[in-house]
């Protein structure tokens, strides 16, 4: 087990509440548009699309006005003068927070088999950003066992700055797998990753796809065929958000703020988070 190297609430107020992601395909450009100056958004990387694109996606974002996270997915990285290319671009456009995954493609390009292997890496750089963060799944992950999470992410721990947690459509598997981890002694801030407003079928299909984990039977349940003639054909997290109200903003075993996966659709969250009593939109101070 890891002891953490973090003072947590100085690690926290590092972190702002509320984080967009975007994806950078097409439609990420009016998505951004539609956010405030200022706001902070992360960009996603697959192997469809490669680094190139994420890493271009960021600079456009940042020209635009926001606060960019982009995801670098180890798998996709060649060797370590391939990570310093890509740090120096980060720098020089003022980036100083990624997100390290190890990626979907099947096999590594190059020398990073895993998360794990490139944050050692970066431990020793000089470029290395003032934050980093890591992925956490508390429904589990369709191709990787948990213990297998389990110790990667308390590796990881030492080397990171934050967690995000996998998309998830419940409250009780993030606020049990927080608990866990709050008494296995994690203590870095962890950001709830939810989805946002979004046509409930695309959501159902992303997170089929993804290999979301159980959560998912209650999104199809509310997709059946009582719900399509009855409910809403759009998803809100409304509930969500709403039972993770009183873990929210308690950096030691609740969650520093919100991971929105948006799937590009901003206009409808952003009006959803408007309408929220709790300012969840405004930007904390850091
Ligand atoms: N593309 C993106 O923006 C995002 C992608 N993800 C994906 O979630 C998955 C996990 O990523 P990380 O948590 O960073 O894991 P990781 O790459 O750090 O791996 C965790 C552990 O699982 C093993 N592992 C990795 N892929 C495996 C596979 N397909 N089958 C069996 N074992 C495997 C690794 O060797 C390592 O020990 C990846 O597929 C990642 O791409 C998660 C969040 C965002
Ligand atoms: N295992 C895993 N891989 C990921 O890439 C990932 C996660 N988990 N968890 C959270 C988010 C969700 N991600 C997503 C979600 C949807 C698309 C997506 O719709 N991509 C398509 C558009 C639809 C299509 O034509 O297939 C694309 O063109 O990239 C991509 C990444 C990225 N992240």
């Amino acid at each position: 087990m890891n002891d953490f190297h973090h003072d947590v609430l100085a690690a926290a107020a590092l972190v702002p509440a509320t984080r967009f992601e975007l994806l950078p395909i097409t439609g990420m450009q009016k998505a951004a548009q539609q956010l405030p100056v200022g706001a902070l958004v992360t960009v996603t990387c697959s192997p469809r699309h490669g680094l190139e694109r994420t890493l271009e996606a960021a600079e456009w974002l940042v020209e635009a006005g926001l606060r960019v996270v982009p995801h670098v997915a180890a798998r996709l990285v060649r060797d370590r003068a391939h990570l310093e290319d890509l740090l120096r671009r980060l720098v020089a456009r003022g980036i100083d927070d990624m997100f390290v995954v190890g990626g979907d493609a099947q096999r590594p390009l190059g020398i990073y088999p895993h998360g794990l292997a490139l944050l050692e890496d970066l431990k020793d750089s000089t470029l290395r950003p003032t934050r980093v963060g890591v992925p956490a799944y508390p429904e589990g992950h369709h191709h990787i066992e948990t213990p297998r999470l389990q110790q990667d992410l308390e590796a990881k721990a030492a080397l990171a700055d934050y967690v995000v947690t996998q998309l998830c459509f419940e409250a009780q598997p993030l606020l049990e797998w927080r608990e866990w981890q709050a008494r296995l002694g994690l203590r870095l801030p962890v950001h709830a990753g939810i989805p946002g407003v979004i046509k409930r079928k695309r959501l159902l299909s992303i997170a089929l796809r993804l290999g979301i984990g159980p959560s998912v039977k209650s999104l199809q349940r509310q997709s059946g065929k009582m719900r399509r003639w009855l409910g809403p054909s759009t998803y809100r997290p409304d509930a969500l958000v709403e039972d993770l109200t009183s873990a929210l903003g308690e950096p030691d075993n609740g969650f520093v703020g919100l991971h929105i996966y948006t799937f590009n659709q901003v206009a409808p969250t952003r009006a959803w988070l408007e309408e929220l009593e709790t300012p969840l939109l405004a930007p904390s101070p850091c």
